[in-house]
């Protein structure tokens, strides 16, 4: 086994020598954990988190609520909450948001329920990621914001025990997750919140989906009747014991394995319905020319083309609504056999890095026939050779350089070690497999 420890960089991604045969069990989903962490700290009695993803973007949060007054035991796998208290007294804290865009955006409106100061910032390109919707947004709904009117990292949240809400227009259109954050905490503020977007489409809309389920599930009423409208209720979060489901958008490497070397991997526990956009790859592998089967014992299963990448057929496709998967999908596109094109993802360019420009860069420099357009990438088919390929201490770029190497030698990915974002020891679970 590669321990993180131990790891090469740049690390010769391992090749595979034939068709990828395996079943995996994943770790938990990054943002249903962090969610159900920040529910928990808003809750009126103790929670537990079941099998929380432990990677660094949950302990940031758990150490985010911690500091806030909402301790979180990470001690096992099992993850307890003690709730905010109002008699907790005033705090001074500091957020640590490192990359983590759930962080950065769902903690702040928590802050704002606190007695004291709290300051946040995080990695150097976390001052480049958008937050500031989200700040203007806690100000008109009566939180004291202290910054230096950028709009982004390094900024001071001085809460006083409690907030006002109310009525807010946003522009979304960069993050849905500057909807999310505002209605986890929406129900403790005296007169809840009704969010407004006005903007561009706003994207990943099942991850909206996602955080007014497990309001709903908590108890708290959530009017999402009207299209870019989400209006919560004041009243209390009730205290849960929830188990986190596996990591959907994280599956996307694994599944591409199969996709690229012609063989079968299953991901168990993979649910038959859930909030997590990571299930539409189940269409996007089937519509590359996957066979894609569920059974609820089994879990998820893709059987790549029984030539491996060469029987790939490219992809068409507007993932608006699942960012988040397409480096992986790229990473599928730039090996297909006919040409793609994904659309929609002008967002991205807000992620961990932009990821257009650095797919482009990246692919590009191992041979693929890539464009970058203003809100997606274009591909015609090409054949790769190896090469170092960047990562921008991205989790998911890391991702797509691994599934290039499975099948291109000599791809060497630079800083693996960055999934430990989103995946505990990535890359020893995934060499285990080839
Ligand atoms: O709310 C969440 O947990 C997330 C929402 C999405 O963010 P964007 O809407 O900024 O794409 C997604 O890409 C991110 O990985 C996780
Ligand atoms: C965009 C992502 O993360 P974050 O939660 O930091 O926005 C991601 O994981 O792809």
């Amino acid at each position: 086994m590669t321990s993180s420890a131990t790891l090469a960089d740049p690390w010769p991604a391992p090749v595979a020598t034939g068709p990828v045969e395996a079943v995996v069990s994943l770790p938990g989903s990054k943002s249903l954990t962090n969610r159900a962490l920040v529910l928990a700290a808003l809750a009126d009695r103790p929670s537990v988190v079941r099998r929380a993803l432990r990677s660094r973007d949950t302990m940031l949060m758990a150490q985010a609520l911690t500091a806030l007054g909402a301790p979180v035991d990470t001690s096992t796998e099992d993850w307890a909450v003690t709730p905010l208290s109002a008699s907790a007294g005033s705090v001074a804290a500091e957020v640590d948001c490192g990359l983590a865009g759930t962080v950065m955006r769902f903690v702040p409106p928590v802050a704002g329920l606190v007695d004291g100061t709290v300051a946040f910032d995080g990695d150097p390109h976390m001052r480049n990621r958008p937050v500031g919707e989200v700040l203007t947004a806690l100000t008109a709904l009566g939180v004291r914001v202290d910054d230096d009117g950028r709009g982004s990292l390094p900024f001071t949240v001085v809460g006083t025990g409690a907030v006002p809400g109310g009525t807010v227009v946003i522009d979304a259109s960069a993050s849905s997750q500057f909807v999310s954050a505002l209605l986890l905490a929406g129900a403790r503020y005296e007169h809840g919140v009704d969010v407004r977007h006005d903007g561009k489409p706003v994207p990943s809309l099942p991850h909206i989906e996602m955080t007014v389920a497990m309001l709903r599930d908590r108890g708290v009423v959530v009017d999402d009747a009207d299209a870019n409208r989400w209006a919560v209720a004041p009243g209390p979060v009730a205290g849960r014991d929830e188990a986190i489901e596996p990591d959907l958008s994280n599956a996307a490497p694994f599944l591409a394995l199969a996709a690229v070397t012609g063989g079968t991997v299953t991901v168990r526990h993979w649910p038959e319905r859930t909030t997590q956009p990571g299930d539409l790859l189940r269409d996007l592998l089937g519509a590359m020319g996957c066979r894609v089967s569920w059974t609820a014992d089994d879990g998820l299963t893709v059987a790549g083309p029984g030539d491996g990448h060469r029987g790939l057929r490219g992809l068409d496709v507007d993932l608006h609504e699942a960012g988040e998967l397409a480096p992986a999908m790229a990473a599928l596109c730039a090996l297909a056999s006919t040409p793609s094109h994904l659309r929609g993802i002008a967002h991205i360019r807000g992620h961990e890095t932009d990821r257009l420009a650095a797919l482009a860069q990246e692919l590009g420099a191992l041979g693929a026939d890539v464009t970058e357009h203003p809100d997606g990438l274009s591909f015609r088919p090409a054949r790769l050779t190896g090469g170092v390929f960047h990562t921008y201490a991205d989790h998911r770029m890391a991702h797509a350089g691994v599934v290039i190497g499975a099948v291109v030698p000599g791809t060497l990915v630079e800083d693996v070690a960055t999934t430990s974002k989103t995946f505990p020891d990535f890359a020893s679970f995934w060499a285990a497999l080839l």
